[in-house]
């Protein structure tokens, strides 16, 4: 059985140009003039671009005492009508510290709901001798990736000496560390500090999390991977003190990447200021939203290079959730979701405006993560060979974002009446169609797969190869020439 996509002018992250594609099972066949197939699918007057891929999720996460509403099987059908075929969700070890059991955890509850695919990230939430031993097994089933949270002090932080073990260990097993940077001393101070003024509504969420404190993180999470000879992914980047330690570092030669959100781009602090209590603790996430000169220094790395991947950090909590923190900012869970809106709307704000070309917008939402990820040309490619995660990509067909027609549980959108120019067609999964616009698509769940991501991609092994040729000697020194006496 063949697929063939007819008409449309492919987008990657280097060139456009006019062709059809043909799909043969789960995998892209040819890419050509006059391809024909058993079905066609559409794509005049719309683009062909690689399916999405979303590196920072958190489905049904246990946090801050309740849990992520949106599950598996409405994030990846929400996912799909968005034009992301890929999602990347954050393991989090349970109270035994296991990371091996987390990833069964994860296992049994994820792969019978996913309409899409799906990668790990594993948290490091503290420093053992059970840490260090299973790290490798954790990378040896396809999880390259480890997360370490700065902030949430007295829960998932952790501290410099712990982040230093860490970052070792996946400098010797080829794995990439990730950090959420925050200082959460200063946080715990800060939140403090405005409670005890009184300062109690969303705003002080804000307040209590300035940029300073992501910039300091960041400089501190770049220097420890620096000193432990890896490269270093920073998550959620939102502030201009973040993005310099970054722009930084890699003017140096160091391998660090920077992913902003779709959310700091768009959305801006006054949100916490909203009359509405609701409003604003809807949009308390972590780091929260900043003011438009941050806002064009994240726009501005995105074309410039210096920061390269545009994710969501969907965790998805509804209003009752929210309301935990009614007597307290801090108690209001972290998150808010994106997942569905994250292409349309970087396309519409990006694209649309001159801030992003559509190549770039490509790169940024899907080739330089797969590279990042070691999942490439597999993913975030249209090559013979590669998954055939394909979106037809229609530049006219427009919407006002809105809750009440949403895929995803929650009973909110943070975009909420955004209009956005561009949204999916069809969104294909190794060659099914997950999505059809205006013909009633389902999920699917159990019919996305687990991907695998070997280690040591290859910006790993130069900084190896780098850091063993400057690597510290020790010096054989003629006993004569040292002092006796001590
Ligand atoms: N970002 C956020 O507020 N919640 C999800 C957990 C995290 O990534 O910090
Ligand atoms: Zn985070």
């Amino acid at each position: 059985m063949t697929k063939v996509i007819k008409g449309g002018t492919i987008v990657t992250a280097d060139r456009s140009w006019k062709a059809d594609v043909l799909i043969e099972g789960e995998t892209i066949r040819a890419i050509g003039e006059n391809l024909s197939g058993d079905e066609v699918i559409d794509a005049s007057e719309a683009y062909v671009i690689p399916g999405g891929i979303d590196p920072h999720t958190h489905l049904e996460m246990p946090f801050m005492g309740t849990r992520a509403a949106e599950t598996f099987t409405s994030g990846t059908f929400a996912a799909a009508a968005g034009g992301t075929t890929m999602l990347v969700d954050f393991v989090l070890p349970g109270p035994d510290g296991s990371l091996l059991n987390a990833i069964e955890d994860w296992n049994g509850r994820a792969l019978p709901q996913i309409s899409v695919d799906l990668g790990y990230h594993m948290a490091i939430t503290g420093w053992s001798e059970q840490i260090h031993a299973e790290m490798p097994e954790v990378v040896k089933r396809g999880v390259n990736t480890f997360k370490h949270f700065m902030a949430y002090k007295g829960a998932l932080m952790v501290e410099d000496d712990e982040m230093f073990a860490s970052f070792q260990r996946c400098a010797e097993l080829g794995a990439l560390p990730l950090v959420h940077a925050e200082n959460g001393d200063l946080v715990a101070a800060l939140q403090e500090k405005y409670m005890a003024a009184g300062t109690t509504g969303p705003e002080g969420h804000a307040y209590s999390r300035p940029p300073e404190v992501e910039g300091e993180a960041a400089n501190r999470a770049i220097m420890i991977a620096d000193a432990a000879g890896v490269p270093l992914y920073i998550v959620h980047v939102s502030c201009e003190q973040a993005h310099e330690a970054i722009r930084r570092a890699r003017q140096k030669g160091m391998r660090v990447y920077g992913e902003p959100l779709i959310q700091h781009l768009v959305l801006d602090e006054r949100e916490y200021f909203h009359a509405d209590w609701e409003h604003a603790a809807r949009r308390v996430m972590s780091p929260p939203f900043r003011d438009r000169g941050h806002q064009d220094s994240l726009w501005a790395g995105l074309a410039a290079g210096s920061l390269q991947v545009v994710a969501t950090d969907h965790a998805a909590f509804t209003t009752e959730q929210k309301r935990m923190g009614l007597k307290g900012f801090p108690s209001i869970p972290n998150g808010t979701g994106g997942l569905e809106d994250r292409l349309a709307v970087l396309w519409s704000k990006g694209v649309e405006s001159g801030r992003l070309t559509p190549e770039e917008f490509v790169a940024v939402t899907s080739t330089n993560i797969a590279k990042i990820l070691n999942v490439y040309p597999r993913k975030g490619a249209i090559v013979e060979g590669a998954d055939a995660d394909l979106v037809v990509w229609d530049p006219k067909l427009s919407k006002t974002i809105t809750a009440a027609t949403q895929k995803s549980i929650i009973d909110y959108n943070v975009f909420e009446g955004i209009e956005v120019s561009a949204q999916p067609r069809y969104t294909l999964s190794r060659g099914d169609v997950v999505w059809a616009h205006g013909q009633n698509s389902q999920p699917q769940p159990g019919r996305g797969r687990f991907i695998p991501r070997p280690a040591f991609p290859s910006a790993h092994k130069a900084l190896s190869a780098w850091k063993s040729l400057n690597s510290p000697r020790r010096i054989e020194r003629d006993p004569q020439n040292i002092p006796s006496g001590v």
